[in-house]
C-alpha cells in the first residue's frame, strides 16, 4: 500500500490544502496496467484510469507512461493550459520526497556554479590576451628606441 502521511480524502487533492498522500514511485510503478493507470508528472501522482478511453491523444500513449514518470512526454505534446487543468480531476496525491529527483530546486545551484565557472573560463584568456598585448608593446617600444 502505497505510504500515506496525512489523513484526509485522496480524491480531488487540490481543493484539500491540509492533507498530502505520498506514494513511492515503487508503488505508482505497480499500476501500469488497462486496469489500473497512474502517471507521474512534474512529482504528482495522477490516476488516469478513467481517462483512458476519453484522452484525445489516444489511450496508447498514455498506456507507453503507465506507473512512470511522463512530466517530459506530458511537455513534449505541449498539452494545452485546459489539458492542465484537466490534471486537477486525476490528482490523487504527490511523490513521496525520498524520491523526488532534483528536478527544480536542485538544479539551480549547479546552475549557478557552472555559471560561475563559465565566467572564470573566459575572464583568464581575456585578461591574457591584454597582459601579452602588454609586454609585446613594451618589448617592441624598447628595442626601437635602442
Ligand atoms: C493526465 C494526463 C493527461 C491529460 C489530462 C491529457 C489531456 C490531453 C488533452 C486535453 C489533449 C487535447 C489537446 C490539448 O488540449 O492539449 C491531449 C492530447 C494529446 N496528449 Fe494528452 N493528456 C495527458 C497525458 C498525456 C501523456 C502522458 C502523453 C504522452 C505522450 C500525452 C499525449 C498526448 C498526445 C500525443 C495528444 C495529441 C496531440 C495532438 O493531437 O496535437 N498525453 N491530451
Amino acid at each position: 500500500m502505497a505510504a500515506v502521511d496525512a489523513s484526509g480524502s485522496n480524491g480531488k487533492g487540490q481543493g484539500v490544502e491540509t492533507s498530502v498522500t505520498y506514494y513511492r514511485l515503487e508503488e505508482v510503478a505497480k499500476r501500469n496496467s488497462s486496469k489500473e493507470i497512474w502517471l507521474v508528472i512534474h512529482g504528482r501522482v495522477y490516476d488516469v484510469t478513467r481517462f483512458l478511453n476519453e484522452h484525445p491523444g489516444g489511450e496508447e500513449v498514455l498506456l507507453e507512461q503507465a506507473g512512470a514518470d511522463a512530466s517530459e512526454s506530458f511537455e513534449d505534446v505541449g498539452h494545452s493550459s485546459d489539458a492542465r487543468e484537466m490534471l486537477k480531476q486525476y490528482y490523487i496525491g504527490d511523490v513521496h520526497p525520498n524520491d523526488l529527483k532534483p528536478e527544480g530546486g536542485g538544479k539551480d545551484p549547479s546552475k549557478n556554479n557552472t555559471c560561475k565557472s563559465c565566467w572564470i573560463y573566459w575572464v583568464f584568456p581575456v585578461v591574457g590576451a591584454i597582459l601579452l598585448g602588454f609586454l609585446c608593446r613594451y618589448y617592441t617600444s624598447e628595442s626601437t628606441s635602442s
